[in-house]
């Protein structure tokens, strides 16, 4: 979904990176697992980094799974009001299971992997995110626009920024 956000802004001459497990949990954060000390130490290092891109006036996208409450809002804090948008991915465990494009839950339900987010680790529903987007019931087109459609909401895609493209 990340990437089909960065895609729908390019379109429109917005710059955007993406942080997700590729690019931080193989490098930065190898020494990282899934206990919840790990997932807390994790996030606080995606928010420091994201911090030192937006300073540079990049719109970052993170796309973890930070099943943390706590942890959400220790990186909503290091940003601005209106600087951190949280959207909450939402979908239910029996769709996320069909899809299962790791076999991530596969194995968890074999129990060759274990502190497996949904199945044998917790997930804090997000109790008040900017976005609820339930990609159960939209595609994946339609989700990413829901993004877009809220960053122009908010003014934070200016209509200057997108004269030259089509919104
Ligand atoms: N035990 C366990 N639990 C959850 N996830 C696991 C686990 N082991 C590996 N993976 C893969 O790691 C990716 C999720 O890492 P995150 O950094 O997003 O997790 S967290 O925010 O620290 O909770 C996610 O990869 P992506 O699908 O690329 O995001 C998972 O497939
Ligand atoms: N609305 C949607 N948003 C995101 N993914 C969707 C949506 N509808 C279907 N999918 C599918 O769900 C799967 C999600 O996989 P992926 O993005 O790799 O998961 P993760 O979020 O764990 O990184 C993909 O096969 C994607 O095509």
């Amino acid at each position: 979904m990340a990437n089909e956000v960065e895609k729908q802004l390019y379109a429109k001459g917005i710059r955007t990176y993406i942080l997700d497990g590729d690019n931080i949990r193989l490098g930065l954060n190898s020494n990282l697992g899934f206990s919840a000390e790990d997932r807390k130490e994790n996030i606080r290092r995606i928010g420091e980094v994201s911090k030192l891109f937006v300073d540079a006036g990049v719109l970052v996208l993170t796309a973890f799974i930070c099943p943390y409450e706590a942890d959400r809002q220790m990186a909503r804090n290091l940003f601005t009001v209106g600087g951190f948008i949280e959207i909450y991915v939402n979908c239910s465990l029996e769709i996320c299971e069909q899809r299962d494009p790791k076999g991530l839950y596969k194995k968890a339900r074999n129990g060759e992997i274990k502190e497996v987010t949904g199945i044998t680790a917790p997930y804090e529903v997000p109790s008040s995110p900017e976005l609820n987007i339930d990609t159960g019931k939209y595609s994946l087109k339609e989700s990413a626009g829901r993004v877009i459609e809220y960053l122009i909401q908010q003014q934070i895609l200016k209509i200057e920024q997108l004269k030259h493209h089509v919104i």
